[in-house]
């Protein structure tokens, strides 16, 4: 299956009278990772949010694979979601009444692939939760939510994975495991997109960008 390209042209978006993002131009490319930095309340959630078609822009126009998404239909772009995006909230946003395992099983399934489970495990043992595949969220602590919450952004290998502060609330192992995952996932096709306040996970990335006062900055 081919990688699906996203492109972004002259994106706003207003909340009441305030003009949070004021024109961005953006494309995710196959096999690259970018980092966007910036201020708090700068609008990098809310623009990683409308690249993930979670929110709407309130002008401009989001094309995949060329054509525009507001022409696609609404079971369509869902069906897109749960098999071409994967998604690192900043905060974890696991379903409560599922294990470790069965949240990360539950886009496969919507997606129609009910043979993921050997691979969440296999991720959950690189993320050491190998023993907590079982275990709810609530018997988990913040990290290894997060832990979690990866493995289920990467469970289907991605087309795009955006992740908002992945290496918030965790220990410079963990972290280090997480952020090499990220960059694998480029490595391995995935156009990757990170938020992050932390100039040496930007450092790294293939392209960097700066956000503020609602334009983006090409850094490098
Ligand atoms: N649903 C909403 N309704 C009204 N205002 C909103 C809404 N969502 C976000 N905002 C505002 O948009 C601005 C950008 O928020 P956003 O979360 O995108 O910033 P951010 O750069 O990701 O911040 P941080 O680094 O603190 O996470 C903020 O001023 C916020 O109050």
């Amino acid at each position: 299956m081919n990688k699906i390209r996203i492109e972004l042209n002259a994106i706003h978006k207003s909340f009441g009278k305030a003009d949070i993002l004021k024109g961005i131009d953006f494309i995710a490319a196959a096999g690259t990772t970018t980092s966007i930095t910036g201020n708090s309340g700068e609008g990098k959630t809310t623009l990683l949010s409308i690249m993930g078609l979670l929110q709407k822009q309130t002008s401009g126009s989001i094309l995949i694979n060329g054509k525009e998404i507001a022409d696609t239909g609404i079971a369509e772009l869902s069906r897109i979601r749960a098999a071409r995006f994967g998604y690192l909230f900043q905060t974890p946003r696991l379903v409560g009444s599922l294990t470790a395992l069965e949240n990360i099983l539950v886009c496969p399934a919507f997606a129609g692939k009910n043979d993921m489970r050997k691979r969440a495990i296999a991720l959950l043992d690189t993320f050491d939760m190998g023993k907590r595949l079982d275990y709810k969220p609530e018997q988990l602590s913040i990290g290894q939510m997060r832990r979690v919450a990866l493995a289920r952004a990467l469970v289907m290998e991605p087309d795009i994975l955006l992740a908002d502060e992945p290496t918030n609330d965790l220990d410079p192992t963990v972290s280090q495991i997480v952020t090499s995952s990220l960059f694998k996932a480029g490595e391995n096709g995935t156009a990757v997109v990170i938020v992050t306040h932390d100039r040496s996970l930007a450092a790294k990335t293939d392209c960097e960008y700066h956000l503020a006062d609602g334009i983006l900055h090409h850094v490098r």
